[in-house]
């Protein structure tokens, strides 16, 4: 049962409402109570962070109260404050959700930065570049490296329709529908290739993992988008095989691997060329970049 939504009226003090906010999700076992409850107020009065700290006092009123008590109940059943929101910045960029779309995570820009990193080493970061993102959710992986390699165009690829149509969105809402294109696909089948660097998170979950997984990602994310199969290496199999006919001479192949499973993503890929292993901000080996041979 969800705890019970705080007491809030129109007469009620942001202050307040923030300190009943943070009682209750803290109750409710929920991560970081403080920033939620602060993130809610802010969207359910629709102010800003300054205008909160210049005037903690002021009542929420007849419309705050409500919209905050709507968000706050949606916070308890454990719907994530970004999907409450509609919205998550990822690589500095704003990214609608939708239902059928992963919420993109911190620890998928240290693929981003492993690409740019490598592309930048080669000297290829200004070349005009083909980019292929399989499993592109929000389009959160191919539009932030869209927005750093100026001259680069790209193609995501995802089950879902509505993720598709999603990633659509956000490339407009960028201003980079113009050098991406987003399509339904099982994988790349759809795609002939040759293109320069392939990326992809792919669902890397272990089937069994996923009941036991936090209530905001079990029931919130798609589970197309975190199944991996039995062993959770289903995906990078089917991405493997296809790889060698899909990149150019001298290609990459960049993949976030989930805790642990950087070795075995690095066997299945181990044919194409050389490996380098990045590390995510917690040190846990999180993308597997392989430059194909040239
Ligand atoms: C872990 S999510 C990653 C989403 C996004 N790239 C990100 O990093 O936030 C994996 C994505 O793969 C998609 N997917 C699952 N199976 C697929 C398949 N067979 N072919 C293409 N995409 C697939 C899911 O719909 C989901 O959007």
């Amino acid at each position: 049962m969800p705890a019970p939504v705080p007491p809030l009226m129109p007469t009620t003090t942001r202050q307040e409402a923030l300190r009943h906010l943070r009682a209750s999700f803290a109750a409710a076992g929920i991560d970081n109570p403080a920033l939620d409850a602060r993130l809610l107020l802010l969207a359910a009065c629709e102010i800003a962070g300054a205008e909160l700290a210049a005037n903690p006092t002021e009542p929420l009123g007849e419309d705050g109260a409500k919209r905050l008590a709507a968000v706050a109940a949606r916070r308890l059943e454990r719907e994530p404050v970004a999907r409450i929101l509609g919205e998550r910045e990822f690589w500095g960029l704003p990214f609608r959700l939708s239902p059928a779309t992963l919420e993109p995570r911190p620890d998928t820009e240290t693929l981003v930065a492993a690409v740019l990193k490598t592309l930048r080493a080669q000297g290829r970061a200004d070349a005009p570049l083909t980019i292929l993102d399989i499993g592109t959710g929000t389009g959160c992986i191919l539009l932030a490296l869209l927005h750093e390699l100026p001259h680069a165009t790209g193609l995501g690829i995802d089950r879902a329709l509505e993720a598709a149509q999603t990633a659509r969105g956000n490339a407009e809402r960028l201003g980079l529908a113009e050098r991406a294109r987003f399509i339904v696909g099982n994988w790349s089948a759809a795609v002939a290739g040759p293109i320069d660097i392939l990326v992809s998170n792919p669902p890397y979950i272990a089937s069994a993992v996923i009941p036991g997984l936090a209530p905001e990602v079990r029931r919130y994310d798609p589970l197309l988008a975190l199944d991996g199969g039995g062993d959770g290496l289903d995906a990078y199999r089917a991405l493997a095989a296809d790889a060698p006919r899909l990149l150019a001479q001298g290609g990459l192949a960049a993949l976030e691997v989930g805790a642990g499973q950087d070795g075995a993503v690095a066997g299945l890929f181990a044919g194409l060329g050389p490996i380098t292993v990045h590390a995510d901000l917690a040190g846990i080996a999180r993308a597997v970049v392989v430059a194909a041979a040239g």
